[in-house]
């Protein structure tokens, strides 16, 4: 990790949380279904009866639930109004809910699986939580590794000046934008949003030498894959965006910020193209450094998060 002008405490490697993860993953792999259930059923009972007990916590969590429903009617009611009573429109629109809303009007009554509104509000929840907190999660972590890292930030500033040439960044100017896609990719490694990726066996094979019933949870740990000294190598815990110029690197084994397969990330290019957006045009317009009061605390919760959030010094750049 670069030093110069960093100020505040150094951003530390997460081995304890890669420690945590990983111990979890071999624990559950190495026993057997029944003994798995024998030591999780317990552990988590109470967390199921509490889900259901009408604490002060739950009627919240009810009430948002509500909330966010309620509002989310409002925006399809108001699309369905347009076509529907004005006839101010033919088609409810360009953008996810209009193309589900449409599918559901062409579906209907022609008895093949139809969509209704309840599992359109789903699909825009499923959106929602998806896409906004990984990218966010994204833009931070991003952010504090460009304030920590002058060097690197100044390489970026540049090659935005040299590819946009003071114009708003646009669709041709993103795969030229190399040394700032090697940024997020390390940012992305570092600090994959999504730290865990779940799944379960649908029947029994081998992995290596050990052996997978089917119906067993595994839970793959992007963190401590993206950590690995065996994978990365000695500098594994550190800033190296290069490592990224490298053609023999190759996406997909080692590197899963989106995961891979047919379940893997489906806003993977569109929140690509929304980090490299954004970032162009703050690097353009600002300098940053990493702020006194910034405390390294990255802590998972689903999600890796800074726990005391990421303070940057931000000074506007004169064109
Ligand atoms: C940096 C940003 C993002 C990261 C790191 C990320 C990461 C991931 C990962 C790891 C998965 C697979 C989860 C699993 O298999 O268990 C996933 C799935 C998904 N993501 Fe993203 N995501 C990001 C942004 C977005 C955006 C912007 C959208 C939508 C606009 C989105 C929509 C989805 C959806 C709908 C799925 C479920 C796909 C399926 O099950 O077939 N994500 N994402």
């Amino acid at each position: 990790m670069e030093k110069q002008g960093v100020r505040g405490p150094e951003p530390r490697p997460l081995t304890g949380n890669i420690l945590d993860v990983t111990s979890f993953v071999s624990h559950s792999t190495s026993k057997d279904m029944d003994s798995i259930h024998h030591d999780i059923v317990p552990r988590l009972l109470p967390h199921y009866i509490a889900w259901f007990f009408p604490s002060k916590y739950n009627r919240e969590i009810k009430s948002l639930k509500m909330e966010v429903e309620r509002l989310l009617m409002e925006i399809i009611q108001s699309r369905k109004d347009c076509v529907e009573i004005g006839g101010r429109s033919s088609s409810y629109g360009n953008d996810l809910l209009g193309m589900l809303l449409n599918e559901m009007q062409k579906k209907k009554g022609n008895g093949s699986f139809s969509l209704n509104l309840q599992l359109i509000m789903d699909e825009c929840k499923t959106f929602f939580f998806a896409g906004h907190e990984t990218t966010a999660l994204l833009l931070t972590w991003t952010v504090m590794l460009l304030a920590s890292n002058p060097s690197w930030q100044e390489k970026v500033r540049a090659e935005v000046k040299q590819v946009c040439n003071g114009e708003t960044p646009s669709v041709d100017h993103l795969p030229k934008l190399t040394v700032l896609n090697m940024v997020i990719n390390e940012s992305l490694r570092l600090y994959p949003p999504a730290t865990l990726l779940p799944r379960m066996a649908f029947e029994d094979f081998k992995l290596g030498d050990l052996h997978i019933p089917k119906g067993l949870s595994i839970w793959i740990p992007v963190l401590a894959i993206h950590h690995s000294e065996e994978l990365w190598g000695k500098d594994a815990n550190e800033f190296n965006p290069d490592r990224f110029a490298s053609k023999s690197f190759a996406p997909g084994r080692h590197f899963i910020p989106f995961a891979a397969g047919p379940r893997n990330c489906i806003g993977q290019t569109f929140a690509m193209m929304e980090a490299k957006i954004i970032l162009a045009m703050l690097i353009s317009s600002f300098s940053f450094t990493i702020s006194d009061s910034y405390r390294h605390a990255p802590v998972i919760v689903l999600t890796i998060k800074p726990k005391y959030g990421v303070q940057v010094c931000m000074k506007p750049i004169n064109p």
